[in-house]
């Protein structure tokens, strides 16, 4: 039986994907297997000695310690792309919201008294000051374009904007799926001078960290509408309340909110509602219950942030052993050792490594006895060993 730790709500669809003869799952639940979660802040969570995955219901993956999984030979799953269209539509609706006033005027429409016929009246004499502007042909700068980036610049273009898009490490697979009226831009500074609107899209990390900054923002075009949904910590909140103070900056769009910019006049600040749709709530959830499940089972590795991909098809034999090591010379010569030691014979082995890890699955003709993970665990370079 395996244990599943949910450490916040998981879409009932995807713990379905789990059985229960053979998944215990509960929100609170000793020596777990593994830990399914979406935003949960896991950095100061103790990490239980039993746990062999981790799963983000999600895309980002910065509420998790995961270099310190990594050491510890536990591989964090995501979702990528399972939340993008949920993201895009609220991106969408948030520059329909802005460029045509619709918050204020909302507003203004709830204050208003009088009789039906009086209303009317003041509809008509109102209207004036929420008269906004259309997005066909005006300007927007998507910085990442991945899953999410890639559909946001597409919806745009496909609704008249012009689009530049900037992404130094775009992968191929999207190079190819972004419409080629999408213009590319040759730097951060290069996108901001020539925009109206701009929305980034990438994971907060030591690069992407206020990739909007109060230098960038002297660049920008004039009366730029800046929309982040993507993470706290990639727009310099302050440095774009002072631009806002100058004119410089005509809004702000998050899904972030800060103090500083929480009641601001010119930000709409929203409670992070990029992903949450039943949609991507529930594509999230099957997917990455799906991938923790063959890991469990099949030590199958897919979409996994820190550890190789790795599939070795079941060949009928039910002895598989996965060793979890350092990516260092030797490895394969210790573990088929200990394997041989033990007179068991290889009908299957893969080994695949990304950066300091490496996983080694290997199946065998006989029945592994319990005490070769004790003998492999002895071995330099050997982080986890499991017989599935
Ligand atoms: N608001 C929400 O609820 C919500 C929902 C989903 C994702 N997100 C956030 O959006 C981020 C992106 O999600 P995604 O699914 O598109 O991820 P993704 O991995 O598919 O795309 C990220 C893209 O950013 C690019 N990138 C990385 N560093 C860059 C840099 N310095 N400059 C320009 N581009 C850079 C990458 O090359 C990649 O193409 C997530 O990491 C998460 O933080 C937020
Ligand atoms: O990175 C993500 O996928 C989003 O920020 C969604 O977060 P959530 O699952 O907590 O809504």
């Amino acid at each position: 039986m395996f244990k599943i730790l949910t450490l916040n709500n998981i879409s009932i669809l995807g713990l379905e994907r789990l059985p229960r003869d053979r998944y215990e799952i509960a929100s609170e639940i000793q020596h777990p297997d593994a830990v399914l979660l979406r935003s949960f802040k896991m950095h100061e969570w103790e990490i239980p000695g039993t746990l062999k995955a981790v799963g983000r219901a999600g895309a980002g993956v910065n509420n998790i310690p995961v270099d310190k999984m990594t050491k510890l030979g536990i591989p964090v799953f995501n979702a990528p792309g399972a939340n993008a269209n949920a993201v895009k539509e609220l991106v969408l609706g948030a520059m329909l919201l802005a460029s045509r006033n619709l918050l204020p005027a909302w507003d203004y429409v709830r204050g208003l008294q009088g009789t039906d016929a009086e209303i009317s009246k003041q509809v008509e004499a109102g209207k004036k000051q929420f008269v906004g502007s259309e997005l066909v042909n005006r300007t927007l700068g998507v910085i990442g374009l991945g899953a999410i980036g890639v559909k946001v610049a597409n919806a745009a273009q496909s609704l008249g904007m012009q689009v530049m898009g900037y992404d130094p490490h775009i992968t191929v697979k999207n190079a190819w799926q972004l419409s080629s009226q999408v213009k590319q831009a040759l730097s951060v500074e290069d996108l901001l001078s020539q925009v109206e609107f701009v929305t980034v899209h990438v994971p907060l990390s030591d690069a992407t960290r206020h990739i909007i900054n109060a230098e960038r923002l002297k660049i920008a075009r004039k009366e730029l509408m800046i929309l982040n949904f993507s993470r706290d910590g990639i727009i310099d909140d302050v440095a774009v309340g002072e631009a806002i103070k100058a004119n410089q900056v005509k809004g702000y769009i998050t899904d972030f909110p800060t103090n500083l910019l929480i009641k601001h006049e010119r930000v709409i600040a929203l409670p992070h509602l990029g992903a949450s749709t039943n949609e991507a709530e529930e594509n999230c959830a099957i997917m990455v219950a799906d991938q923790v499940r063959d890991y469990l089972e099949n030590a199958t590795i897919h979409n996994s942030v820190n550890f190789p991909e790795i599939e070795m098809p079941r060949s009928g034999s039910e002895n598989r052993l996965l060793v979890v090591n350092s990516n260092v010379p030797h490895m394969i010569e210790r573990i088929s050792s200990v394997i041989s030691n033990a007179a068991l014979n290889i009908n299957n082995m893969v080994n695949r490594s990304r950066g300091e890890i490496a996983c080694t699955l290997v199946d065998v003709d006989k029945v592994i006895p319990p005490s070769i993970v004790d003998d492999l665990r002895t071995k330099e370079g050997v982080l986890t060993v499991r017989i599935l």
